[in-house]
């Protein structure tokens, strides 16, 4: 096998370590620690300590999350898991104590108040739970949709008719031609959340990003704003991320990645298989994750049965680890 590490070779040999050594090295090193390199969504042991009245309260602490262009995923997790203080960071809203994070090549940590505002504007998009903080009521649907692109400002693609016609499009696409001229208050709540939806995606953002969408909607209606997520994930490729507290969204969507205590602790991955018969079928299988120091969270589930508490014995075989109580 050719030899191309010279800069080994030079240290092998006991000479001196050239500059060029160390920078071929430091290259090495730096390829080889590229953690997120085609992620839209990277977080890298993200820490948010909050301190009121000299009492610190640790709601994120070293979490690590990738999102992929194009997916459609959701964060799930208990009250108080950090589930918010997340999403107030990923949205612009809030700064993280240490760690980084970026969305779509934007430094979270370094954004000017120009590039949060622009950030904030054409890079994310927001649906929340409540319509009040969605739709401007005094405003029909359409108006709703076309109010961003105006904010947005310098025309436009296309000038006022090609905001009239995206609008229109977007409504189009989530099933909202006939509430076109309505105000929110003559919408139900799914029209109210799709027509949201269609406003969080009139400046084509990178990612959509949307606070328990359905949390006050009945399960046929949240049903209805499932499939327009998915249907504009299909069909505009855009990427959402659903932050629900709810973990029957699973079922909606093909990643769930679950936070506990500040951390990403397990993910359910959905895949359509086909048999040998050509029958379809949904797989959903959930997986631990691992931490970028390597830490990996084992379920209650698994551990309380076998009473593992402070060590466990591991095995590493050909394919797997074993992991085993300690019996000592
Ligand atoms: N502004 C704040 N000041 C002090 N502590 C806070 C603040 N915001 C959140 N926390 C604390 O941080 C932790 C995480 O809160 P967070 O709101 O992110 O959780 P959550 O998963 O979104 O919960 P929920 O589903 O109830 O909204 C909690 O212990 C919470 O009390």
């Amino acid at each position: 096998m050719a030899h191309t590490t010279e800069p080994t070779d030079t240290a092998a040999r006991g000479g001196t370590v050239s500059l060029a050594d160390l920078e071929a090295r430091a290259v090495a090193r730096g390829s080889a620690s590229g953690y997120g390199d085609d992620a839209l969504i990277v977080c890298d042991r993200l820490v948010r300590v909050y301190s009121t009245d000299g009492i610190e309260v640790q709601a994120l602490q070293g979490l690590d999350l990738l999102v992929e262009r194009g997916e459609l995923m959701a964060l799930v997790g208990a009250s108080g898991s950090g589930k918010s203080t997340l999403l107030n960071i990923l949205t612009g809203l809030d700064v993280p104590t240490a760690g980084s994070a970026s969305v779509a090549g934007c430094d979270l940590l370094t954004m000017d108040a120009a590039t949060r505002l622009r950030y904030r504007r054409e890079i994310v998009g927001f649906v929340w739970q409540q319509t009040a903080r969605n739709l401007l009521p005094f405003l029909t649907a359409h108006q709703n949709v076309m109010l961003p692109m105006q904010l947005r400002g310098g025309g436009g693609p296309g000038g006022r008719r090609g905001r009239k016609a995206r609008a229109d499009e977007l409504l189009g696409i989530l099933d909202l031609a006939h509430c076109r001229d309505l105000r929110p208050a003559q919408l139900s709540g799914g029209e109210q959340q799709r027509t949201a939806i269609a406003v969080a995606l009139a400046n084509s953002p990178d990612v959509v990003f949307a606070d328990e969408p359905t949390g006050e909607l009945d399960s046929n209606t949240a049903e209805q704003v499932f499939a327009a997520f998915r249907r504009i994930n299909d069909e505009l490729g855009t990427t959402v991320v659903i932050v629900t507290h709810d973990a029957a969204v699973a079922e909606e969507v093909r990643r769930t990645v679950a936070i506990r205590d500040g951390r990403t602790a397990s993910e359910v991955l959905r895949r359509t298989e086909v048999d040998e018969h050509g029958q379809e079928s949904v797989v959903a299988q959930e997986y631990a994750t691992i931490d970028r120091a390597g830490r990996l969270q084992l379920p209650r589930d698994f551990t309380e049965p076998l009473g593992i508490k402070e060590r466990v014995l591991l095995e590493l075989e050909e394919d797997h680890i074993q992991i085993h109580p300690d019996r000592a």
